[in-house]
């Protein structure tokens, strides 16, 4: 079965319906078309926009927002999917490949509020939304006495929970907020040392099949390496340490002139509060190193008492 692209024929995008899936899919058409492509969208609905009553480390599958994006590739339905990297499993399905990792978006979490400039301004006992873990355990470090509380759904569902008074404050990815023009509900942008982001966090993969290699070839002019050894470096902890959306983990990696900075956390929330952190950096110019300097803060995570759990 020959399911090349001609030249010409349009690419097709498979992308979620939310207002940020959308952005980012119109953001990789945009880039493609200006490199001479024709390219449309196919929108579709995911487990993860279907399931909004749970937790999603409760409900516990991975890539709730990806797997129906992969059964479109899979069919030829669709050539592409565009991802925010932070929702991608740490190990795609046989088959699947990352084409190519663009530019990052600020990676940091954002604090929102109405009544409040900082976390520092909460009254004790505040009521803070989100349904991270990771973002539970950070913040409940910096402030033991805040009342954390589940918080589900799109950017504009959170915004709209938040400004119906059902808590003081939420915390989100500056990302999602910039790219959607809501950059001014930002009150303060976490220091990542305070609050450190998630895998990929800011940053799209763009996934392919991985026998389509005339699309492997037409996305590389979209990829951006600092940003990719960074978060390869980043995958490469969470995958290490059995990575799942059910584990309080946080890494961040900044690469610049050959050197990896990478930081990484670990969080337990079973009776005490536990956290430990890593900071390692290596010489870096390839992704099979990005990765291995990933290993390594991962060992050195479980050296200082983190547990990692097995891929299931
Ligand atoms: N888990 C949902 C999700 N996936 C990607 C983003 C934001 C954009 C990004 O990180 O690229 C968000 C929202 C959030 O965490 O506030």
């Amino acid at each position: 079965m020959n399911t090349a692209t001609p030249p010409n024929s349009p690419l097709v995008i498979a992308t979620r319906e939310s207002r940020l899936a959308i952005w980012q899919a119109e953001h990789v058409q945009a880039r493609l078309q200006s490199l001479g492509h024709t390219v449309t969208l196919l929108g579709m609905t995911t487990k993860g926009d279907q399931i909004l009553d749970r937790s999603l480390s409760k409900v516990g599958g991975k890539g709730l927002f990806v797997k129906e994006l992969e059964v479109a590739l899979e069919e030829g339905r669709a050539d592409i999917a565009v991802h925010s990297l932070k929702d991608v499993p740490m190990e795609l399905p046989e088959g699947f490949v990352l084409a190519c990792v663009m530019e990052r978006e600020d990676p940091r979490d954002a604090f929102v509020s109405p009544n409040y400039a900082s976390l520092d301004d909460l009254p004790l006992g505040a009521t803070v939304g989100t349904s991270s873990l990771r973002r539970q355990v950070l913040l409940q470090a910096l402030r033991p006495d805040l009342k954390i509380a589940p918080l589900r759904g799109n950017l504009d569902t959170r915004l709209r929970k938040l400004d119906d008074g059902q808590y003081d404050a939420i915390v989100l990815a500056a990302a999602g907020l910039k790219r959607l023009g809501l950059g001014e509900r930002i009150r303060t942008a976490f220091a990542t040392d305070d609050m450190l982001p998630a895998a990929g966090q800011g940053a799209l993969g763009i996934e392919v099949r991985a026998d389509r290699a005339d699309l492997i070839a037409a996305l590389a002019p979209l990829a951006h390496q600092p940003t990719w050894l960074g978060v390869a470096a980043e995958r490469a902890v969470s995958r290490s340490m059995g990575g799942s959306c059910s584990m309080p983990l946080a890494a961040h990696g900044v690469w610049h002139g050959d050197q990896l900075h990478l930081q990484a956390a670990w969080g337990d929330l079973d009776g005490q509060l536990a956290l430990v952190q890593v900071d390692d950096n290596a010489t870096v110019t390839t992704l099979a190193q990005a990765e291995a300097l990933g290993e390594s803060v991962a060992a050195q995570l479980r050296a200082s008492g983190a547990r990692s759990v097995p891929n299931t």
